[in-house]
């Protein structure tokens, strides 16, 4: 599917979907917590069906239609396969879970994910007395437990997902003190959510300044009554508020401003540069302004890349985002959508070593832009189309499925005139 986007104002209020990085650490945690959890304003993006089905598939019962209730023995297994679709945190959060059980578990996938390394699965999962077979460092491959608890090191410089899900898996399979040594983590704030919702169900994790972390079953607590409520997602907001700061007036009414999520630092992003901003209780109001160029590092934030990309192609003078060799390995190979992004647009940029430098303009020329079928760059594209000199057409606008569904229709609330055309 294509997307044709007449360049125009963004004005109005956007309810933000809810965070699917919490969604699907929601579902691991009632999947392997015995009992009932109630998950309020879970998402129903692609990811986090995937991860639902996940639990579904690892045997968890959910049902609801407004909350989700989630009901589990623990790990029962219904099918030797488990789908994580395309979403790379599904894939190594469930691997090290699925690991907890006895029988060969088969985590499959399709699309962007099969291309996408599944760094340490192979040097640690076997330390865990997991074996592993048709592992060739990527989706497919098969687990088979049962994981026995032990002390591990872990090098995390591409992902942190998968300390995430060890973190996970440890913490429901640990019987006496353990650690888990890291080096080169990234992402450091996806590590506090995860923490966070351990926490939240009575699972307390502590940790030297992200260098090692410590799981002691003496400290964890009977987590009695089950029940969160998922916060708005700051990395779709990004680009509704860039939109606004770039093209008009936009409200968002529910996002959690003491939000952990990573992409809350857009927020820091808009304070920098200036932007026409209102942080009110009932949400933050960004209107359309001058803004001064940035410098910002987005190593810890490597979603926000493409929004940011879309900002400074419209702020004063030069913008420069350091953290490219965050992006190589995502749904595609960030680093060559973004750049392509900018020149199809006639944005004049570079990149050196491990920073996007960016020169700011009045409009962006119309193109045909490529979507990658990458989520983050069909929706940075389309932001930046608002101030293109003509109508832009975007290749795999369905990609928005994997975040963010009522995108597009989002936009046409805020009076964009967008057709979707297959
Ligand atoms: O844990 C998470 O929810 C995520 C962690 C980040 O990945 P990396 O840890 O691979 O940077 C992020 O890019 C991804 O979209 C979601
Ligand atoms: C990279 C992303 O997700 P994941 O790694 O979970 O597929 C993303 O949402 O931009």
């Amino acid at each position: 599917m294509k997307a044709r986007i007449v360049p125009g104002s963004f004005n109005g209020t956007v309810n933000i979907p809810p965070s699917k990085s919490l969604t699907q650490r929601a579902y691991a945690a009632a999947l392997l917590y015995v009992g009932t959890t109630l998950i309020h304003n879970a998402g129903n993006s692609a990811d986090e069906e995937a991860a639902r089905h996940m639990i579904q598939q690892l045997g968890a019962t959910v049902t609801g239609s407004g909350p989700m209730v989630v009901t589990s023995k623990g790990i029962a297994p219904v099918s030797d396969t488990i789908d994580c679709g395309e979403s790379g945190l599904a894939a190594r959060l469930f691997a090290p879970i699925a690991a907890l059980h006895n029988s060969p578990i088969t985590i499959a996938g399709h699309g962007s994910i099969l291309r996408r390394p599944m760094e340490g699965v192979a040097d640690i999962l076997p330390l865990l007395s997991v074996s592993l077979q048709g592992f060739n460092g990527h989706i497919p491959f098969t687990v088979q437990g049962p994981m026995q608890a032990r002390s591990v090191a872990v090098h995390t410089s591409g992902s942190s997902q998968l300390l995430s899900g060890l973190l996970f898996a440890l913490c429901a399979c640990a019987t006496a003190p353990i650690t888990i040594t890291v080096a080169g983590l990234q992402s450091k704030p996806y590590i506090d959510l995860t923490l966070d919702v351990l926490a939240h169900f009575g699972r307390h994790v502590s940790h030297d300044n992200y260098k090692v972390f410590h799981i002691d079953p003496a400290r964890f607590e009977y987590a009695a009554h089950r029940e969160l409520t998922i916060e708005a997602d700051w990395s779709s907001a990004s680009c509704m508020l860039v939109a606004g700061a770039i093209a008009g007036e936009v409200t968002v009414p529910n996002l959690f401003m003491n939000s952990r999520q990573a992409d809350r630092a857009i927020l820091d992003v808009l304070r920098t540069i200036g932007a026409d901003m209102d942080i009110t209780d009932t949400g933050i109001t960004v209107r359309r302004s001058r803004m001064q160029g940035f410098e910002f590092d987005a190593a810890n934030c490597p979603d926000l890349f493409p929004a940011l990309a879309a900002l400074a192609s419209f702020c004063d003078g030069n913008s420069q985002v350091t953290g490219v060799h965050r992006l190589f390995h995502k749904e595609s190979n960030r680093v060559e959508s973004i750049t392509e992004m900018l020149w199809r647009y006639g944005v004049t940029f570079s990149v050196e070593d491990d920073t996007l430098y960016i020169e700011g303009r009045e409009k962006v020329q119309y193109s045909y832009m490529d979507g990658y079928k990458d989520h983050r760059i069909v929706m940075a594209a389309a932001v930046c189309a608002l101030r293109a000199k003509g109508p832009v057409t975007i290749s795999c606008a369905d990609a928005v499925g994997k975040s963010y569904p009522r995108f597009f229709d989002d936009m046409r609330l805020c009076g964009v005139a967008c057709e979707l055309l297959p």
